[in-house]
């Protein structure tokens, strides 16, 4: 997969080359280029953003910069892509999307500010038949698009084949059955006078794989409810609901 991201703070995603993301560049699982919006800006002041018509706070990202902008990334390779818009306005950005993603041979990431990027540049982009994705993180402003550019690209990343060591831990994630994962834990057996529930230390495999399930059942209605309501209707087996 390749993937690109168009930003004026490109250090913003220096992260990406660190950890388990770097070593999947290192390993070729994933092309990584970073570009700076203002390449694409003609005046000296470099400006990228101006007014927006009707009035109202804050600035807006020029659709001239953006639009040559893409264009030249677009042309770097001829893979097709999906542009991806972080904004608050967005779509959910989910476990489902990140899943669904790791089928996409590029992906373009167009970072703005809150206030946002012209909407003739996705516009334009749309009429063009290129699949734009304009998506949210969650509800709540960030100040520009790069944190969000960090949270998709590592959801996404990890999915892929040959990222993640144990390929089950993906399998096994939160969500990934629509359930919250239960509690976790590991060495000592008691640690400050808290002892590991008994059943993990049984060899049980049955009861182990019972006590989880309730577990995760258990922290999804507390925490999650909206979740337990969205199951399908036979992703919960008698002992489930017996839970
Ligand atoms: N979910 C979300 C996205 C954002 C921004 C994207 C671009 C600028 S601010 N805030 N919150």
């Amino acid at each position: 997969m390749r993937i690109d991201v168009i930003t004026i703070f490109p250090g913003y995603l220096a992260p990406l080359r660190e950890a388990l993301l770097g070593r999947a560049i290192g390993a070729g699982l994933v092309d990584l280029a970073v570009h700076d919006l203002r390449s694409w800006t003609r005046d000296v002041h470099q400006a990228v953003d101006d007014s927006p018509y009707g009035g109202g706070p804050g600035m807006v990202m020029r659709p001239q910069v953006w639009g040559e902008a893409l264009d030249a990334v677009l042309a770097l390779d001829e893979r097709p892509a999906r542009i991806v818009v972080p904004t608050p306005a967005g779509r959910p950005f989910t476990q489902a999307t990140a899943q669904a993603w790791t089928g996409e041979e590029r992906l373009v990431f167009a970072c703005g500010r809150y206030e946002g990027i012209d909407q003739r540049v996705v516009d334009d982009a749309r009429r063009r038949d290129l699949p734009v994705d304009e998506v949210s993180i969650g509800d709540y402003v960030l100040v520009g698009g790069e944190v969000a550019v960090l949270v998709m690209v590592e959801a996404v990343v990890r999915l892929l084949p040959g990222v993640l060591g144990n390929p089950a831990s993906a399998q096994q994630d939160s969500f990934s059955d629509g359930l919250l994962e239960g509690p976790a834990y590991t060495r000592p057996e008691v640690w400050r006078g808290l002892a590991v529930p008994e059943v993990l230390r049984s060899g049980n495999h049955a009861k182990i794989a019972r006590w989880r399930r309730d577990r995760a059942l258990e922290r999804t209605a507390q925490r999650r409810p909206d979740l337990l309501a969205a199951l399908p209707e036979d992703a919960l087996d008698d002992a489930d609901r017996a839970f």
